[in-house]
């Protein structure tokens, strides 16, 4: 989700109808993290009700603890970047995720484990970038699979009862 100022006003529209959402900081800026809290979590009331969400702590690359082992992609190489202090933990990220399913009234239990849709990636490096796009895809398509079909020829009876009771008040 876009954090420049100027973008401000576009963010529930970002969100509309989405089958996903990525929120994403930065883990060298706490301040990130706390923006995400403040001002995003209310753009999501346009999204899809059953909508996957992914908290993602980007630019991993510059803080000390970056060199590790990448689930899809082996070995990360150390970056030449300069390194920067870590500001913004995992459990800051696991601790957004739950919160984020507490505002919108979402069980737990419904939804994937917060320690699996929380990730720290590099777009630098690409660290963990197939990993959370991989992750969301699976979900995505898991819940379209799952939902019922409707036929365009199937008459909601609850629906068409609904309409003819808003329309009666014109035909006395
Ligand atoms: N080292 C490093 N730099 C990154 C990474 N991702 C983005 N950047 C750099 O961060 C700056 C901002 O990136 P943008 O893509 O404009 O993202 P933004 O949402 O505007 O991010 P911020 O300005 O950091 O709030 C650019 O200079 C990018 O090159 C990353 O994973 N590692």
């Amino acid at each position: 989700m876009g954090g420049r100022e100027q973008f401000h006003g576009l963010g529930s529209m970002y969100c509309r109808g989405a089958a996903a959402v990525i929120l994403t900081y930065d883990v060298t800026s706490r301040q990130s993290l706390r923006e995400l809290e403040e001002r995003f979590l209310t753009l999501t009331d346009t999204a899809q009700p059953d909508c996957i969400f992914a908290v993602v702590g980007n630019k991993s690359d510059l803080t000390d603890d970056c060199v590790g082992t990448d689930e899809t992609q082996g070995p990360v190489p150390a970056s030449p970047a300069p390194r920067a202090s870590k500001q913004v933990f995992k459990e800051d990220a696991i601790n957004l995720y739950k919160q984020l399913l507490k505002y919108k009234m979402l069980d737990e239990k419904d939804f994937p484990v917060a320690e699996k849709m929380c990730f720290e990636t590099s777009a630098k490096t690409g660290y963990n970038v197939d990993l959370l796009f991989e992750t969301i895809f699976e979900l995505v398509i898991a819940g379209i699979v799952k939902k019922p079909v409707k036929s365009p020829d199937t008459v909601e009876l609850e629906q068409s009862t609904d309409s003819k009771s808003r329309t009666s008040p014109c035909c006395t």
